[in-house]
């Protein structure tokens, strides 16, 4: 079987990482989604606003609706910096007979070289990268080792992002069509990111 492995923060969970998965799961043939939420992600300045319980439940209520779709919380079980290279080896343990492929956005390809040991990360997974407005990906520009274990999946442009619904959030605006509508309940119903 194979798997796509949707890693992200999650602060909150967003209509631009659905689709994400979507596009990378219909074009890559994949079986199942996986969400996984990091605890404390590894290359951001600032740590999640919303707790991990909160991501996670928001996780949870966004995957619902997909039949292939799951959340799994290894990254939240185990605290710390979520680093990939310590989830991978988790899966590769768990599940030996499923191959992975890690689902980044364009922001995260070009970054690739820089996730902790990358060269043990490629040697078990493959990488699934979507298009993101704003940010160029251009392959050539990564050592041809990684460049070929990373496949391009076109997906339309949707330029939200998670910084931009705790912004709209904190000013009371509406997050209607930019959430699934239970996360949109859900926050409210929290009182998530309105300070
Ligand atoms: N609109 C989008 N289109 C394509 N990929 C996306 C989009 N938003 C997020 N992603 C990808 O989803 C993954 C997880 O992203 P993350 O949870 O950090 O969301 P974010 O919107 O980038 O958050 P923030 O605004 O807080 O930095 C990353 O690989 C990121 O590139
Ligand atoms: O392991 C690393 O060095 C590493 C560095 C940056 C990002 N990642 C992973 O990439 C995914 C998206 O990260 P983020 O912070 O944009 O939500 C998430 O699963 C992170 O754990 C991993």
């Amino acid at each position: 079987m194979k798997i796509g492995i949707m890693g992200g923060t999650f602060d909150p969970i967003h209509l631009g990482h659905m689709i994400a998965a979507e596009s990378a799961r219909e074009a890559a043939g994949l079986d199942e989604v996986w969400f996984i939420p990091t605890f404390i992600p590894p290359h951001k300045q600032n740590l999640p606003q919303a707790s991990a319980e909160q991501r996670l439940a928001m996780v949870q209520l966004a995957v619902s609706d997909h039949p292939n779709f799951r959340a799994v919380d290894y990254e939240l079980e185990r605290g710390g910096a979520s680093y990939t290279v310590d989830t991978v080896k988790v899966l590769r343990q768990l599940h030996p007979e499923l191959s992975f492929y890690y689902i980044i956005g364009a922001d995260m390809v070009m970054y690739l070289p820089k996730w902790v040991r990358i060269e043990e990360i490629m040697e078990s997974v493959s990488f699934i990268g979507l298009q993101r407005p704003g940010f160029e990906v251009n392959l050539t520009e990564l050592p041809a080792k990684l460049a070929a274990k990373v496949q391009l999946v076109e997906m339309p442009l949707i330029e939200i992002s998670s910084t931009y619904i705790r912004e709209k959030m904190r000013l009371r605006q509406s997050v209607k069509y930019l959430v699934c509508e239970k996360l949109r309940i859900y926050m409210e119903a929290n009182q998530l990111y309105e300070s």
